[in-house]
């Protein structure tokens, strides 16, 4: 699996993504449907662009009871996406259920991936409010290993904790990692960030990409400034 660049395309119709997308022309990046676009536009957005041939993960995070999430999963595994997602705190006993769930007769399915704490947690925040009494990158470390052990593919965390990760899950454990800004860039809510650059130093598999390249003035240019920095 190659590192390569998602670009989180959080729009809220169909028009405005497939406007932003034809600027790539030729170019098919790899696209991520988050919550906005997927519940704008249901299920036929994925096929939508799917069709145009980009890869999609369809970021939609599930957290509920184990049978919600695998009877849900079943019905994403109906829908050709590339890679989709749960959160870790949902348990290893939800994680297994949506790994059932998202497995096809045949045997195929989608990669899946898990959310350890999001990008826009601080250490603070997730201690005091959410009552975690531990250093974040140990949590991070935690759900890591569940996710793991519950037999998924990789998980969703910060590029800064990427390199910890897969010293603890192995080389062949994916990161995806959203937290990504330029250096000169706008931080926004995001809370545990570095640049593309540095992602790659720290051993991201992927960096997730909005608001740098979607509100970009040259959005094409912002993507290929960080296929540039992270892939090289
Ligand atoms: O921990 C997480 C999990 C998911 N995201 C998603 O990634 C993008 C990031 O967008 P930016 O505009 O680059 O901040 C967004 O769609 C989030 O829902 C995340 O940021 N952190």
């Amino acid at each position: 699996m190659g590192k390569d660049v998602i670009i989180a395309c959080d729009f809220n119709s169909k028009a405005e993504v497939i406007a932003f997308l034809e600027k790539f022309k030729d170019e098919k990046p790899f696209v991520k449907i988050g919550m906005e676009l997927f519940y704008a536009e249901g299920p036929d957005i994925v096929r939508t662009i799917k069709g145009m041939g980009h890869k999609i993960f369809l970021d939609l995070k599930l957290h509920d009871i184990p049978n919600t999430v695998k009877k849900a999963m079943a019905v994403l595994s109906g829908l050709d996406v590339d890679m989709c997602n749960v959160h870790a705190a949902g348990t290893k006993g939800m994680m297994q259920a949506a790994l059932e769930g998202l497995t096809r007769a045949d045997g195929s399915r989608p990669l899946l991936i898990a959310v350890t704490q999001l990008t826009s947690t601080s250490e603070e925040v997730m201690q005091q409010e959410l009552w975690i009494d531990k250093p974040i990158d140990e949590t991070v470390m935690h759900y890591a290993k569940n996710t793991m052990e519950a037999g998924l593919d990789g998980v969703v965390c910060s590029p800064l904790e990427a390199g910890k990760v897969h010293a603890v899950c192995g080389e062949k454990f994916l990161t995806i990692t959203p937290g990504v800004r330029f250096a000169d860039g706008d931080v926004g809510d995001q809370k545990r960030v570095t640049t593309p650059a540095k992602a790659k130093e720290l051993g991201s598999d992927y960096i997730v990409v909005g608001r740098p390249i979607t509100q970009a003035a040259d959005p094409v240019a912002a993507y290929r400034r960080c296929v540039e920095e992270f892939v090289g």
